[in-house]
């Protein structure tokens, strides 16, 4: 018997892609009594939305959450917004339309805290839109961070994404490439990596996690000869890390920590920034890698893709990673949050 609170899945930038594959998701879920979820929309939008990219799906709109499980295997259960989607025109984002993309997140976290919903997953949202809107946060996860601090959780959220072949944690995240070296601290490094090495045992199960720590610069910086931050900043950080009780190792030359035989050293990479955590991740496993929030006192899964706005309203991009980021959001949940 499967526990009856549904998932709460919020509908992303309406003019993205992320609409169409709730509803794809749905399809292939519906029977799935651990994956049920209700989905934070307007309701009339995704209805328009998915019949235009000839997706069949039928919808209800729903007044309560618990009707989400006893409708879901019959139909799509949403819960309405309060801010209509003002355009949802595939492929052009509209400022217009943030007050209903974020009310669909806060509302989908205020049904997680409060116990109504199991866990959060999240649909892509286009991030220099809400930018331009004024929204404050680099992306979910600082936002999702800020949520858990106001009713007295960690303020830290760490992104990991994660697959069957690897998982990557960024250290620093959505900030410029030249501002990295002055961002990266050996204290941020040690409590990214005290955040990753918890959670690995927490919802991932791994009971003595093994941290791989990237270098900075090319061959781990030669002992300071090719710059000096890993001798300097990432090498502290590995000796506290150790210290802590923490399996880690490294600064690693990134270069070389990626292949088959290095993947079989480690459960997860700490990676100093973006792009060197995520080029391996969805080089190797793009269609099923899921984004997922570390320290959180709930569990947030999403998608390891962003809007991909040239498909959207075509009905041809694929929910794989959805449905993994619904599978996996069930799974943690079921097994304790
Ligand atoms: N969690 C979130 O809210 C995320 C949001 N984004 C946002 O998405 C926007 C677009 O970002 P991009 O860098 O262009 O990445 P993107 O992931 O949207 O697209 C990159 C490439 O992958 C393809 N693609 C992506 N998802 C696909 C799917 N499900 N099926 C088939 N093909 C797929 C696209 O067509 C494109 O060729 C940005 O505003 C970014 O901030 C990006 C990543 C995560
Ligand atoms: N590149 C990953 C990404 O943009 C996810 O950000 P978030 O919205 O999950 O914080």
């Amino acid at each position: 018997m499967h526990e009856q609170r549904p998932l709460a899945v919020t509908m992303g930038e309406p003019a993205g892609i992320g609409p169409e594959l709730v509803g794809m998701a749905w399809r292939i879920l519906r029977h799935d009594a651990q994956c049920r979820f209700v989905c934070l929309a307007d309701p009339r939008f995704l209805h328009r939305r998915l019949r235009a990219a000839g997706i069949d799906v039928p919808i209800v709109e729903i007044d309560a959450v618990p009707e989400a499980g006893l409708r879901f295997a019959d139909a799509l259960p949403v819960l309405s917004l309060d801010s209509p989607v003002a355009s949802g025109e595939p492929g052009r984002p509209d400022v217009a339309d943030c007050p209903a993309v974020l009310e669909a997140i806060h509302t989908a976290v205020a049904l997680v805290q409060d116990g109504a919903c199991r866990a959060l997953v999240t649909s892509p949202v286009q991030k220099e839109t809400l930018y331009l809107s004024g929204f404050r946060f680099p992306g979910h996860t600082e936002l999702l961070g800020q949520l858990a601090a106001r009713r007295g959780g960690p303020a830290v959220a760490v992104m990991m994404l994660a697959s069957a072949q690897l998982r990557v944690v960024p250290v620093t995240v959505h900030v410029p490439l030249a501002d990295v070296p002055r961002l990266l601290t050996t204290d941020l490094i040690v409590s990214t990596g005290m955040i990753a090495a918890t959670d690995l045992a927490r919802r991932f199960a791994i009971p003595a996690p093994r941290l791989a720590v990237c270098g900075l610069n090319p061959h781990a910086g030669e002992g300071g000869q090719i710059g000096t931050e890993d001798r300097d900043v990432i090498v502290p950080a590995v000796d506290r890390l150790i210290a802590a009780g923490i399996a880690a190792s490294g600064p690693h030359s990134a270069d070389t920590l990626f292949h088959p035989v290095a993947r079989t050293g480690y459960d997860a990479v700490l990676a100093m920034y973006h792009d060197q955590a995520l080029i391996p991740i969805k080089t190797i496993a793009f269609d099923t890698a899921v984004n997922v929030t570390l320290g959180l006192p709930f569990v947030r899964t999403s998608p390891d893709h962003g809007t991909a706005l040239q498909l959207a309203g075509t009905g041809k991009a694929d929910p794989t990673s959805l449905i993994c980021a619904i599978r996996m959001a069930a799974e943690m949940a079921d097994r304790g949050g």
